[in-house]
């Protein structure tokens, strides 16, 4: 079985590419398995800035081929906030449930055909002396007013899917790994990388 690590500390995420990469065959590691790597400073404008360091760092620290994964939550009633902000949004403790306070204070007044947004993740791919690939997915939906379901993790408790009337929170993963943002992206990477495929 192929290892594959991803330049991830986030465990929500961590777990739905355990779940979609290993029906693939691929053993998953993180950077909760090397616990000496320093913090990786998220200071890129973009998406695609950010999932590009967090990869390539850790792809220099192993000299292995990695993964990294940077999304968030697009509001476009807020100019596109929080965007790249999302995980520190409400403070450095990265709190979603105050993180999701914030948004909704700042969404009170918009009315809900004002309310829409999406979800966007961009994969970064990083090999030792290659050219590292950019891969990305999203997923439209609405904010709800409040929150609703406790499955998934970050924003999934106020990001509403209208098709299926359900916050993605209240989906299972199974529901949310054929649609999410981070599937769209992985659909993306194998449909361009046919050795992991
Ligand atoms: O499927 C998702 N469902 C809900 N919320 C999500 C999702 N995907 C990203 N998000 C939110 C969580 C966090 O507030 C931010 C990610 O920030 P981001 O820097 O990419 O991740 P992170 O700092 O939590 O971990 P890491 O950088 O180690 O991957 O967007
Ligand atoms: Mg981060």
């Amino acid at each position: 079985m192929k290892e594959l690590v991803i330049a991830t500390q986030n465990k929500g995420k961590i777990a739905e590419f355990k779940q979609i990469l290993e029906k693939k065959g691929l053993i998953v590691k993180s950077l909760l398995d090397y616990p000496d790597i320093p913090d990786i400073i998220e200071d890129g404008t973009t998406f695609s800035e950010n999932a590009t360091k967090k990869a390539e760092t850790l792809a220099k620290y192993l000299n292995s081929s990695v993964i990294a994964d940077d999304s968030g939550l697009v509001i476009d009633a807020i100019d596109g906030r929080p965007g790249v902000y999302s995980a520190r949004y409400a403070g450095e403790t990265k709190s979603d449930s105050a993180n999701i306070e914030k948004v909704l204070r700042e969404l009170v007044d918009v009315p809900s055909e004002d309310r829409t947004g999406r979800f966007v993740c961009v994969i970064a791919v990083a090999r030792p002396n290659e050219q590292t690939l950019i891969f990305e997915g999203s997923c439209e939906g609405t904010i709800a007013t409040e929150p609703r379901g406790s499955n998934g993790f970050g924003y999934d408790p106020i990001f509403y899917i209208p098709e299926l009337e359900k916050t993605m929170a209240q989906l299972t993963s199974e529901e949310k790994n054929v649609r999410s943002h981070r599937a769209n992206a992985l659909k993306n990477l194998f449909a361009n990388q046919a050795d992991w495929s």
